[in-house]
């Protein structure tokens, strides 16, 4: 995407959005309700075209007749999925294969992949909401996508579905697909993502890798430490920044990480100590906040 603009009547959803993602990349789109993540997916999957800027995907215009036939290169998962409850899964799955014209023989093993083999030939109407869920997942990844769209992609699904369903993506990136998720799910998902993009208002706040954006958010590193009676320096006692009985918080500019550990391995009597880096929810609470205020 360059400069991309895209308004609605007289709500700019989108206003001037570059992003560019390579193969095997996982990117995470993140924003609060209304920023334009689904505007920017829509724009990707050609259902929209931008009033300003272009859009390519694959070298081409996604909004362009002759992009049709690349479309089944793309797997999306949108949403809040919904089926025809009275098919069974494996139907609503082959149903999906022959509008992407691909062979039903990958039906059952993307079933057992997601777990959902026992319940192939279950109506979809008595499918739990995780269970709606993975076949949504099912569908997005038939025909070995090189590009795959998910927004909210881990909704209804329980830790262990979450964990298994990050190691399918991390093996689709190995084999050299591209990944987009939307999420308003942050803890956990910055171990998984390769770069994340923080939309607010429709403007782009921050882009770039956990350590560009704790780079460019400059928020303090925090280290809690559990120790009997300790001596501080001049240095420590500064950063000081909570103490309750023998537990002590020290908070310091990201640059003085070395130095804040130099000074803790001088300490004795330390029974635990633990470092807390910003987290992708606090670089994004930071972002969203400074464009707020
Ligand atoms: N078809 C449309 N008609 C009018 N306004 C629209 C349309 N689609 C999106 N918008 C507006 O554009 C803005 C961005 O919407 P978008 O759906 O892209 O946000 P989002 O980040 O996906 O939000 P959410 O997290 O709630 O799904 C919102 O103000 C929305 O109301």
């Amino acid at each position: 995407m360059d400069q991309v603009a895209k308004s609605f009547g007289s709500v700019s959803a989108l206003k001037s959005i570059s992003l560019q993602l390579e193969a095997g990349q996982l990117l995470g789109l993140f924003g609060h309700n209304g920023a334009g993540k689904t505007t920017s997916i829509k724009l990707i999957l050609g259902l929209l075209s931008p009033d300003d800027g272009q859009v390519r995907v694959f070298g081409q215009q996604p909004d362009h007749g002759d992009f049709l036939n690349q479309r089944a290169k793309i797997g999306f998962l949108q949403e809040n999925v919904s089926f025809y409850d009275q098919l069974t899964g494996e139907e609503v799955l082959r149903y999906f294969a022959k509008l992407k014209k691909r062979s039903k023989k990958e039906c059952m093993p993307l079933l057992e992949q997601l777990g959902l083999a026992h319940a192939a030939k279950r109506r979809v109407a008595g499918y739990s909401k995780g269970m709606r869920q993975r076949l949504g997942l099912a569908q997005a990844l038939l025909g070995e996508p090189k590009l795959l769209l998910l927004d909210e992609p881990t909704v209804g699904l329980d830790p262990l579905a979450t964990r298994e369903f990050y190691q399918t993506l991390n093996q689709l990136k190995h084999q050299g697909c591209s990944v987009i998720l939307c999420s308003h799910v942050l803890p956990g998902v910055e171990q998984y993502i390769d770069r994340a993009i923080i939309l607010g208002q429709g403007e782009m706040l921050a882009s770039g890798d956990m350590k560009e954006l704790r780079h460019q958010a400059d928020l303090p590193v925090q280290l809690d430490v559990t120790a009997n009676q300790l001596q501080l320096s001049d240095y420590l006692q500064q950063h000081l920044s909570h103490q309750s009985g023998n537990h002590y918080q020290f908070k310091a500019p990201l640059t003085d990480k070395l130095k804040l550990n130099q000074q803790l391995s001088q300490l004795s009597s330390i029974e635990d100590f633990h470092w807390h880096l910003p987290s992708l929810e606090d670089l994004y609470n930071h972002f969203c906040n400074r464009s707020a205020s």
